[in-house]
């Protein structure tokens, strides 16, 4: 879709800025460009849009080379979006969405529809905030404006420098988590500059880590954080990348752990005939649609008669399978729990197993290890693993 050929950019001065590039990015893929400031980011970014040209090398966008398309009609097919974002404060929410359609002649009814659904889906209500100018709105919800502006004549490609750049932390993960969701949606190939490494592996595919001017390395964000490729992307992503790394492992099914199950109606010595059977000292308790209800202790059901259900507690932390490592973690601090339950996260809600604080430290080290190999993460043996 997007492609880099040996591409360089020497200013006027004798900077270099972008130093000999090359890469390509896949169509619907999003790509964050992280690195220090002054590394090259902008500069990479504003050559596709031809704001900048290159010195030398190509770019080609669907396999043609940019520098033989007039710009105004390439910058119809890529959108952009920059941190401050450039909206006309002397037009209303909904003229600055329908910006581009109206360049491209749309009329006028259907440039305001269309921008009336954009806004909708960036979150603002058009009914609301449509006839809003940009001072009566928040940071966050200017922000929204510019994404939706810049989608708004449906584009291929979209540039994002630092858009969410100016917000305060709080609003900045809300926009990053609607980004993301709207992304599933929409499907855009999209560059995103961002000097903030969680931002980068938060939103991207594939990250670009910048070092002056180059690409140091170019992987999905779990790589990055588990097997840097230089002492400087090491350096760059951080000594917490272990913890980083939490937020972009998923839970898989050969991570959990097995304990006995148990039904509510089961009566209580079936239940801790099963438990002794597996030499377990509780089971997890499924209600009777076989939902998760909580677990039982095998001293809760020594002696005596009844069902589980007179001796179970309840416990309802569970997350889906592929929910992160992190949201597992958080929602065992959440519920002060030694484990979580993992269902299979369709309408079935089916149980497939607990995640336990070993476990979870488990998953991620074979994580790490299989990035480092290039192998998949079932496969690897934690015996190999120095000190696992
Ligand atoms: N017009 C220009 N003339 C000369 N040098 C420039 C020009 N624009 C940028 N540079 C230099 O090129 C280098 C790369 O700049 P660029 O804006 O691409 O970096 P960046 O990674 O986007 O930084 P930031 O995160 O601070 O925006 C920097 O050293 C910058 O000073």
């Amino acid at each position: 879709m997007i492609r880099f050929e040996h591409v360089t950019k020497r200013y006027a001065d004798g900077t270099t800025a972008v130093d000999d590039l090359s890469f390509e990015v896949a169509e619907g893929e999003l790509i964050t460009l992280v690195g220090p400031s002054g590394c090259g980011k902008t500069t990479t970014m504003k050559m596709v849009n031809r704001l900048i040209e290159p010195t030398s090398g190509r770019i080609l966008l669907d396999g043609a080379d940019i520098a033989g398309v007039d710009p105004v009609e390439l910058r119809r097919r890529i959108g952009y979006v920059i941190q401050q974002v450039g909206l006309f404060p002397h037009k209303t929410v909904l003229e600055n969405t329908a910006t581009v359609p109206h360049l491209l002649g749309w009329q006028r009814k259907k440039a305001r529809d269309r921008a009336a659904e954009l806004l909708d889906l960036v979150g603002l209500d058009p009914a609301v905030h449509g006839s809003r100018y940009p001072h009566q709105l928040s940071g966050g919800q200017r922000q929204r404006v510019g994404v939706a502006r810049a989608l708004a004549a449906d584009p291929p490609v979209l540039l994002m420098d630092e858009p969410f750049g100016a917000v305060d932390p709080v609003v900045r993960e809300r926009l990053q988590n609607e980004f993301l969701r709207l992304q599933s949606q929409v499907r855009k190939t999209v560059l995103f500059v961002t000097h903030d490494i969680e931002e980068a592996v938060r939103l991207g595919d594939r990250i670009a880590v910048y070092g002056h001017g180059r690409i140091e390395q170019f992987d999905a964000p779990a790589t990055v954080l588990g097997a840097p490729a230089t002492p400087y992307v090491a350096d760059f992503v951080g000594a917490d990348r272990g913890l980083k790394r939490l937020s972009v492992t998923p839970i898989e099914e050969g991570d959990l752990e097995q304990p006995p199950v148990v039904r509510l109606d089961d009566t209580a010595a079936t239940a801790a005939a099963a438990l002794a059977a597996d030499g377990a000292r509780w089971a997890v308790v499924l209600g009777d649609s076989g939902r998760l209800h909580g677990w039982v202790s095998a001293e809760a059901l020594a002696g005596g008669d009844g069902t589980v259900r007179d001796r179970a507690r309840r416990m309802d932390a569970w997350l889906p399978v592929g929910a992160s490592l992190k949201q597992a973690f958080s929602t065992m601090l959440q519920h002060d729990a030694g484990w979580i339950a993992v269902l299979d996260g369709e309408a079935t809600d089916r149980f497939v197993g607990v995640l336990t604080p070993a476990r979870l430290h488990e998953a991620l080290r074979r994580s790490i290890d299989a990035d480092a190999r290039g192998a998949a993460r079932g496969d690897v043996d934690l015996e190999n693993i120095p000190g696992a």
